[in-house]
């Protein structure tokens, strides 16, 4: 997927112009930037529920926006950074919803989708939520049934908004770890907007750096250490980076 210079945002103030990158096959990107940088908003620029006002989005030479929305929705699931069901439904229908792009308008899932549903939940390993109320799980169980109906979507591109922010960090490092087996075993792309870099560093293999509108690639496989610490200082203020148990660790100094 190409994103050529888009521009968009909203309409009684926050504007972000001319932001170009790619995102190539089987790689997880970390969108990383303080609050209010424009990370939801770039998302929802090419998932396009904010309308772009210049540039373009390409998956080959197809131009994204010439696809008609179902279309579309096979091929970008998004997993918003909170949930808008507010309604009494089971856990399993909320991740049946994902099936929607795959039926006619009056078809409803069938048996099969149901089945496609709760493989969803056992790979995320919450097969037991179910047949509970969707609105009775603790916000981090939530997030979790969220990403559930993106993978039920089948999408190429995932495109999640903070989708740990809600868990405990020992759900947040098995979640992140669940993100990346899914993106490789199943050859999709990823882009995870977080804030915390240590996530980044262990989970993803470039980073998408935002500051002042702009957006800064680092290619974590290729970057030199200390070229990392630097730009990533630019934002967070001084840090170095430490590798323990092969994980990485941020040491912030100020
Ligand atoms: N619906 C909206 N209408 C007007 N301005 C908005 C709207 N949503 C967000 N903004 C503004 O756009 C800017 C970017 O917000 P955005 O949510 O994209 O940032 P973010 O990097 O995702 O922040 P965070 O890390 O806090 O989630 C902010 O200044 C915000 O106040």
């Amino acid at each position: 997927m190409r994103i050529n210079g888009i521009s968009g945002g909203y309409s009684d103030g926050f504007f972000i112009s001319d932001i170009s990158f790619n995102i190539e096959e089987g790689k997880i990107y970390a969108l990383l930037g303080l609050n209010g940088s424009g990370k939801t908003t770039i998302i929802k620029m090419i998932c396009g529920l904010i309308k772009l006002k210049s540039g373009n989005i390409t998956i080959g030479e197809k131009d994204l926006f010439t696809l008609k929305e179902k279309e579309r929705a096979k091929l970008i699931s998004y997993v918003p950074q909170s949930g808008t069901i507010v309604y009494y439904t089971t856990v399993v229908d909320v991740v049946l919803m994902g099936a929607t792009p795959y039926l006619n308008m009056f078809q409803t899932p069938a048996q099969e989708h149901r089945e496609q549903a709760l493989e969803c939940l056992e790979i995320l390993g919450i097969s037991e939520l179910a047949d509970r109320n969707y609105l009775d799980l603790s916000e981090g169980q939530k997030q979790i049934v969220v990403i559930a109906r993106a993978l039920m979507q089948k999408g190429t591109y995932m495109l999640m908004d903070e989708p740990e922010s809600s868990l405990d960090l020992i759900n947040k490092n098995k979640l992140m770890k669940k993100i990346r087996e899914i993106i490789i075993n199943m050859n999709k792309s990823c882009v995870i907007s977080m804030h915390n870099p240590e996530y980044a560093l262990n989970y993803c293999d470039r980073i998408l750096l935002l500051k002042d509108k702009k957006i800064t690639e680092i290619d974590l496989k290729t970057e030199d250490i200390n070229m990392v610490e630097k730009k990533l200082s630019e934002i967070y203020g001084q840090v170095k980076i430490l590798e323990y148990n092969q994980k990485y660790m941020l040491y912030y100094s100020d």
